[in-house]
């Protein structure tokens, strides 16, 4: 068994809102080892990024708190982390690369010193061999004349530049896990596939962890050696890459195997979407959260939350259709509207 990085236990985050309280994490554990990669998949608002902001202690302030539950990183408690043992922790020991660039970039600061300053904080090195550092990793993610491009100011770069600019950052720092949040949405079809070689690439060499967060099943079966399915707040499935795409077991995640788009399928066939919407999150508890949803409900997915079992080793699944004992075939969702 590999040497762990993060562990996950029991995770609660929850988010005090004028509105009400928001269950955005709700009891998430998990486990990753040292140079294997997580996929975490889901609708929107099924707690992914949260779960990721919750890792990195980045809450919204004021209104997140982490109310249960352990963070475990190389063995220290991220949750009792002080001020200055944080600041060493986001960017050495982590990395996150989140949806929307333009919030991990400072815009008063010319991209170049940003770059060469977060390189210091993190590595021994001095301003040359950081500016080096930098160049060399803007032209890895396929910024055109990196050098010029070390004098811009984020603002005069496009969104998808400036996606790229953190990710060259993430891999410059060389963290012990890199969280990836959606991290190729703001790019073109080419150069997704690059920074996510990129991303490999730096796995191999540095025995990186990641977690990547993503809509994109074809980019899970890439990339990722396990994958935990999210639905409103909690973990309805969690296996290996192979299981979860030939033997999956929970009925949401079939209704997101079959809202993929398929090669065999021409332009004009409809895609398939689940039906109805997921539960609003200051209401959840005391069933299955999927259960209005679900084809295969039962009177008892009302009126229980299905934990998480291992029904098969190495195959977890909180559904009161699935146990050790009895499993549900799969016969197809009924994915109409
Ligand atoms: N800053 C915030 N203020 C209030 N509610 C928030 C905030 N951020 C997230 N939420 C709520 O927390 C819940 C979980 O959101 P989260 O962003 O983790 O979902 P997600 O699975 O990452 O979705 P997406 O794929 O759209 O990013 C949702 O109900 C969302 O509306």
């Amino acid at each position: 068994m590999g040497e762990l990085i993060l562990q996950a236990k029991n995770l609660k985050t929850y988010l005090y809102l004028a509105s009400g309280v928001v269950k955005a994490v709700d009891g998430v554990s998990f486990d990753l080892k040292r140079g294997m990669t997580l996929g975490i998949v889901g609708e929107s608002g099924s707690g992914k990024s949260m779960t990721a902001s919750s890792i990195m202690r980045l809450l919204p302030k004021n209104t997140g708190k982490i109310v249960e539950g352990e963070i475990l990183f190389d063995g220290r408690n991220v949750l009792t982390l002080s001020k200055k043992e944080l600041l060493e922790y986001r960017g050495k020991e982590v990395s996150l690369i989140s949806q929307d660039p333009m919030t991990s970039l400072d815009p008063v600061f010319k991209v170049g010193y940003q770059m060469v300053e977060m390189i210091r904080a993190h590595r021994n090195v001095t301003v040359e061999e950081a500016r080096a550092i930098s160049i060399d990793s803007l032209k890895k993610v396929g910024i055109p004349n990196p050098e010029s491009r070390m004098d811009s100011y984020p603002y005069e770069l496009s969104g998808g530049m400036c996606q790229r600019v953190i990710i060259a950052m993430a891999i410059s720092a060389q963290p012990k896990l890199v969280i990836a949040d959606e991290p190729t949405t703001a790019l073109d079809v080419t150069v997704q596939a690059q920074v996510l070689n990129l991303l490999k690439e730096m796995q191999r060499n540095l025995n990186t962890s990641i977690m990547l967060i993503t809509h994109n099943l074809g980019i899970v079966w890439e990339m990722c050696d396990e994958v935990m399915v999210m639905y409103a707040g909690k973990t309805v499935e969690h296996t290996t890459a192979r299981k979860l795409y030939a033997e999956a077991l929970h009925p949401y995640t079939w209704g997101l195997l079959d809202s993929m788009p398929k090669l065999s399928q021409d332009s004009k066939t409809e895609l398939i979407t689940i039906p109805g919407t997921p539960p609003d999150l200051r209401l959840t508890g005391g069933c299955c959260n999927f259960y209005n949803r679900c084809p295969y409900a039962l009177q008892v997915c009302s009126e229980r939350v299905p934990e998480l079992i291992e029904v098969n080793p190495g195959h977890f699944v909180a559904c009161h259709r699935q146990s050790k004992d009895s499993t549900l075939e799969r016969v197809g969702v009924k994915i109409n509207a």
